[in-house]
C-alpha cells in the first residue's frame, strides 16, 4: 500500500472531486459513516460522548459524526471552534447547518472564550479539531485543550490524525501538545508518522477507511513510502518448478557463531533452511561443531581454524549469498576476517549483529561494502555506526541519507521494520508482534534474507519479503507460545509455515 504525503493526499482528494464528480460532502459523509460505525459497534448510546470539531473539514467530519450518532440514539455534546463566528470552511458550515436542522440543541459554538466540559475516563471523545490542514504545531488555547483531552483519561478517537500531529514529519512537534488518541481512523491512507515509534502514544491503534478516492490518481501519484502487506509479498515469492532440484535454490554461506554464541548460528541456519535455500554451509568456530551438527543436521559445517572464534571469512565454493554477523563476537581475529571479507567480496552481503558493531569500530569499511548489501541493524546498532539519534524520525532520515550514500539497503528493525533503499524508497513492514522482542529473533531474519538472496531474489525483494516472512513467522509462533513464551527458535521453526500462508 502506498503511504502518501499530506500534500499528495490533498491532490488525490482534489482529483476525486474535480474529475470523478464526487462531492467533498459525499467524501465527508463516507468518513463520518465509518467513524460512526466504529463507535456504534463498540459503545452503547448511553456513553457520554464529547465531540470536538475544528473549523476546517476535519471539523466537518466530526459534525457529521455528531449528526449520525444522534440518529443512532446517542446524545453527544458537540463543541465547535468558530473563532469570531466566521472561520468555518464551506463544508464545515454546511455540516453545522445540517446538524442544527435535526433540531439538536446541544451544540456549543466557541467564538472567543472556551468553556470546556469536564472529561472523565467514562467519556468518549471524538477528536475532529485538526486534520491534514494543520499549519503549525499547536499553541495557546488549542495546545491546552490537547493536553486537557489527553490527560483526562477519556477514550479518544481521532479523525484522520491526532489533532496537533502532522501526518508526515513531526520534529517540531512536542508530543505533550498533541491529542493522544486511543484509536486514529485515517482517511484512505496511513500516514508516515504512524510508523515512527516517536508517535506511538499519540496515534494509538490506527485504522484506515476506504472512502473511494480516485484509483487512477492513487496509481499515478508517485511516493517513496510503502506499507508492505501480504499481497505484495506473495506477488514476489515464486512457486517451485516441478522439475527443479536443490541446485536451483542456491548455496548460502553463513559466518555465524563463536564459543558461547553458537545458538545464534543455529537460529540463523534454521531461518535460512526454513525459507527454502537449496544448500547451506555454516562457517563457525571449531567448537560449534557438535551443536550445529546436532541442532541443524541439514546444514554443512565448515570449521574455522580456531576453536573458539571465527578467524577466516573467505568466500567459499562460489556460494550464492553470504550472511555474516549473528553471534560472531567482536574479537580482533574475527574483526580482521570481516574486514578482509568486506574489502574483497564484490556481491551483496547480509550484515547483522556483531558484524555491524565491527563496522561501528571501523567506519572506513562502509566505503568498501558491495553495493546492494543489506545491513540489518536495530536502533542501537544503527546509532553505533551512524551516530546517536534522538528520535525514530531522525534515525529514518539518517538511514535514507546513508543508504543513498553507500548504495546499501538498511533494514531498520523495530515494530514497523523499515527497509530503506538507495533510491530513497522506504518499505514499512506490517507483520510482526512484540512477542519477537526476544534474543535470537534477529538472527533468524539474517538467515531468511541470506536464503532468499541465495535463491536469486534481488536484494530489494529479499529484504522486504524476508522481513515480512519473519514477522509473520513471529505471529504464528506467538499464536502457539504467546507473547511471553515465544523464543527465537520458535520463530525460526514457523518460517516455513509463514511462507506457506503467504503463498496460499
Ligand atoms: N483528504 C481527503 O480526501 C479528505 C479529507 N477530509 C477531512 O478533511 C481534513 C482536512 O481538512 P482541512 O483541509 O479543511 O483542514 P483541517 O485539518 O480541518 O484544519 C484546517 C483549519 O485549522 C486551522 N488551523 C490550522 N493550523 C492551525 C493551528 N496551528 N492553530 C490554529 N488553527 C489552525 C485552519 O485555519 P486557517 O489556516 O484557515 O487560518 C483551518 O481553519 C482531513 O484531515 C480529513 O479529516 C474528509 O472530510 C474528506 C476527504
Ligand atoms: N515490538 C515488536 N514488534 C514487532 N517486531 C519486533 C518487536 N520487537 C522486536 N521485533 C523484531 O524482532 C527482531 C529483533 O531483532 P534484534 O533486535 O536484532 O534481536 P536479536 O539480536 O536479539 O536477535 C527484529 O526483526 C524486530 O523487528
Ligand atoms: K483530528
Amino acid at each position: 500500500m502506498k503511504i502518501f504525503s499530506t500534500e499528495n493526499i490533498r491532490k488525490i482528494d482534489r482529483v476525486t472531486i474535480e474529475e470523478e464528480g464526487v462531492s467533498s460532502q459525499e467524501l465527508i459523509r463516507r468518513v463520518a459513516e465509518a467513524v460512526t460505525s466504529e463507535i456504534v459497534a463498540h459503545w452503547s448510546p448511553s456513553t457520554p460522548v464529547v465531540i470536538f470539531a475544528g473549523s476546517g473539514n476535519n471539523g466537518a467530519d466530526a459534525l457529521v459524526v455528531g449528526r449520525m450518532l444522534l440518529e443512532a440514539g446517542f446524545y453527544p455534546r458537540i463543541l465547535l471552534f468558530n473563532f469570531h463566528g466566521d472561520s468555518l470552511s464551506r463544508d464545515c458550515r454546511q455540516a453545522k447547518h445540517d446538524l442544527l436542522a435535526t433540531g439538536y440543541q446541544g451544540l456549543v459554538e466557541i467564538i472567543d472564550r472556551a468553556e470546556l466540559p469536564t472529561l472523565t475516563p467514562e467519556h468518549l471523545v471524538v477528536d475532529g479539531l485538526f486534520g491534514s490542514g494543520l499549519r503549525e504545531p499547536l499553541e495557546g488555547g488549542f495546545m491546552m485543550l490537547a493536553r486537557v483531552i489527553s490527560e483526562s483519561g477519556a477514550t479518544v478517537i481521532s479523525i484522520d490524525v491526532p489533532s496537533g500531529m502532522f501526518g508526515d514529519w513531526n520534529a517540531r512537534v512536542i508530543g505533550r501538545n498533541v491529542v493522544h488518541a486511543n484509536l486514529t481512523i485515517a482517511v484512505q491512507f496511513p500516514r508516515l508518522a504512524f510508523f515512527l515509534s516517536d508517535n506511538a502514544d499519540l496515534v494509538g491503534r490506527w485504522k484506515v477507511i476506504d472512502i473511494g478516492l480516485s484509483e487512477r490518481a492513487i496509481l499515478n501519484t508517485p511516493t517513496k513510502y510503502f506499507y508492505v502487506e501480504r499481497d505484495e509479498v506473495s506477488a514476489v515469492l515464486k512457486s517451485r518448478k516441478p522439475f527443479s532440484s536443490k541446485a536451483d535454490y542456491g548455496h548460502a554461506l553463513l559466518f555465524s557463531g563463536c564459543y558461547g554464541m553458537t545458538g545464534a548460528a543455529v537460529m540463523a541456519a534454521r531461518g535460512a533452511l526454513r525459507s527454502g535455500v537449496g544448500k547451506l554451509t555454516v562457517h563457525s568456530a571449531r567448537a560449534a561443531f557438535p551443536v550445529l551438527q546436532g541442532q541443524v543436521p541439514e546444514a554443512l559445517f565448515s570449521p574455522d581454524r580456531q576453536d573458539y572464534v571465527i578467524s577466516d571469512m573467505s568466500a567459499r565454493f562460489n556460494c550464492s549469498a553470504i550472511g555474516v554477523g549473528p553471534g560472531i563476537g567482536t574479537n580482533d581475529a574475527t574483526r580482521g576476517a570481516l574486514e578482509t571479507l568486506i574489502k574483497s567480496y564484490k556481491r551483496p552481503l547480509v550484515i547483522d549483529a556483531d558484524a555491524l558493531n565491527a563496522i561501528a569500530q571501523n567506519q572506513s569499511l562502509l566505503d568498501h561494502i558491495a553495493p546492494g548489501s543489506i545491513l540489518t541493524p536495530h536502533a542501537g546498532e544503527f546509532d553505533r555506526i551512524f551516530g546517536a539519534q534522538t528520535s525514530a524520525e531522525g534515525r529514518l532520515l539518517k538511514a535514507i541519507e546513508v543508504s543513498h550514500r553507500y548504495k546499501i539497503l538498511i533494514v531498520l528493525k523495530g515494530h514497523y521494520t523499515a527497509t530503506v533503499r538507495p533510491d530513497g524508497k522506504v518499505f514499512f513492514n506490517s507483520s510482526g508482534t512484540p512477542a519477537m522482542a526476544t534474543a535470537g529473533s534477529g538472527d533468524v531474519l539474517t538467515g531468511i534474507i541470506t536464503s532468499l538472496l541465495a535463491q536469486g531474489y534481488k536484494p530489494e525483494s529479499a529484504s522486504v519479503a524476508g522481513v515480512y516472512i519473519h514477522g509473520l513467522a513471529g505471529e504464528i509462533a506467538a499464536d502457539t507460545h504467546g507473547e511471553y513464551g515465544t523464543t527465537g527458535m520458535d520463530i525460526a521453526d514457523a518460517v516455513g509455515r509463514a511462507i506457506k500462508v503467504i503463498m496460499e
